[in-house]
């Protein structure tokens, strides 16, 4: 190596372990430039999180349809005890509840209840006009609670063939008809709720309820897609999973219904419409998308969030950590479900073939 070249590799060297610092503001550039990627993920991340303004239900327009029995009727009962106006509707001229008890001393407004009889599933310019007439006396509606609905179990094989429309008619186009009624004008104002009463039956499907279970789960997929076209207006939509609730229809329902359906709705309980009520009226007022009732609900909701939006960090949380937990505990309740079948069905054939001997 000549002297020349070994004092050029020299400098090189010295170039090389001494100059490093000449690359420092590219570093810099590199550790700034992460930061901000970081920073837009964390907004994009956290953005679909931030939770909306709550709607002040005093002095508001409730219409809640399904209103005159059951679940509806405490629903109408607890936004009036909270100061909202309240249009009651179902096809049966639906009575005014006894509102003696309910009044605050803090009213000052003369709240009041308006009773429409409609059918919701049948005609949609029927609906669109006794919505119009209600908004024409107690102004534009505020939330709309969409409860008017019905249940049909049995085995799907003796479910006759008319019921499958049927609910998804009363279910789920009686759920579409007033919420496509009010829509406009929420959007025009840039405000609104709108909950849909599902049913925990509209999270998993179960036996007996080849009918029914379908005609919930649709609403999950209305919500879902409603709610993506209608968050930029600030308008909130909330689906309620309620549990099996002591009302004249479930009453109505247990006449008919399946052993194994009855075994296995027992397993989350049978809850209070009043308590129902309070929690699904909390939700949309704070614009959950999310309103589920008593521990199996809490579980249930949190395993089968799947994309459906969500509007807090901790609900987000929670759900991200419980997920393979609940998922583990689901696979117990499976198993105890396929027994309760298994073991219904042995004993229907033991009963038909003892029959049959006699
Ligand atoms: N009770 C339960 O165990 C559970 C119920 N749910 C759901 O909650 C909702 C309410 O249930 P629940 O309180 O038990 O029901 P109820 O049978 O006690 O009340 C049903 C209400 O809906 C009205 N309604 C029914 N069909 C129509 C229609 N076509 N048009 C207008 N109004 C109608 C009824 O009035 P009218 O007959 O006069 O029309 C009544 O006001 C239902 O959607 C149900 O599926 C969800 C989970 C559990
Ligand atoms: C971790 C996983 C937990 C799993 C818990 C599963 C509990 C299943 C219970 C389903 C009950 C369905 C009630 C339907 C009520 C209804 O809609 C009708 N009564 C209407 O009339």
């Amino acid at each position: 190596m000549s002297s020349e070249e070994s004092l050029s590799s020299t400098i090189t060297d010295w170039l090389f372990i001494n100059s490093w610092w000449l690359l420092l503001p590219f570093i810099m550039l590199l550790v700034v430039a992460a930061f901000i990627v970081a920073f837009v993920l964390l907004l994009y991340m956290i953005s679909p999180l931030i939770s909306p303004k709550p709607l002040k239900l005093n002095g508001a327009h409730v219409v809640v349809t399904g209103g005159s029995s059951g679940i509806g009727k405490c629903i109408a009962i607890e936004c009036y005890r909270q100061g909202a106006f309240i249009t009651l509707v179902a096809r049966d001229e639906p009575m005014p509840f006894n509102l003696r008890f309910h009044k605050t001393v803090y009213n000052f407004l003369i709240q009041v209840v308006l009773c429409i009889s409609v059918d919701v599933s049948s005609d949609y310019n029927q609906v669109e006009s006794v919505i119009k007439q209600a908004q024409e006396k107690l102004g534009p509606v505020d939330m709309l609670v969409n409860c008017a609905g019905t249940s049909v179990s049995g085995k799907f094989e003796e479910v006759e063939v008319d019921r499958f429309k049927k609910l998804m008619e009363v279910n789920y186009l009686g759920s579409v008809y007033p919420t496509r009624a009010v829509i406009t004008t929420m959007k025009e104002r840039r405000m609104g709720r709108i909950m849909f009463v599902s049913s925990q039956a509209g999270q998993i499907g179960l036996f007996g309820y080849t009918a029914y279970s379908p005609s919930k789960f649709a609403l999950r997929g209305l919500a879902e897609s409603l709610q993506m076209e209608i968050k930029p207006y600030n308008i909130y939509v909330t689906v309620a999973y309620p549990p099996d609730t002591d009302t004249p229809g479930l009453a109505e329902e247990n006449k008919t219904k399946p052993l194994e359906t009855k075994l296995i709705s027992e397993t989350s309980g049978v809850c209070q419409p009043e308590q129902v009520a309070k929690i699904v009226v909390r939700d949309a007022v704070q614009g959950n998308f999310n309103s589920s009732v008593g521990p199996d609900g809490y579980m249930l909701s949190a395993l089968t969030c799947g994309m459906s939006p969500v509007t807090s960090i901790t609900e987000a949380l929670q759900q991200i950590i419980t997920m393979g937990l609940f998922r583990t505990i689901a696979l117990f309740y499976l198993g105890s479900f396929d027994s309760i079948v298994r073991r219904c069905m042995i004993q229907r054939e033991q009963s038909k073939s003892a029959d049959k001997r006699e």
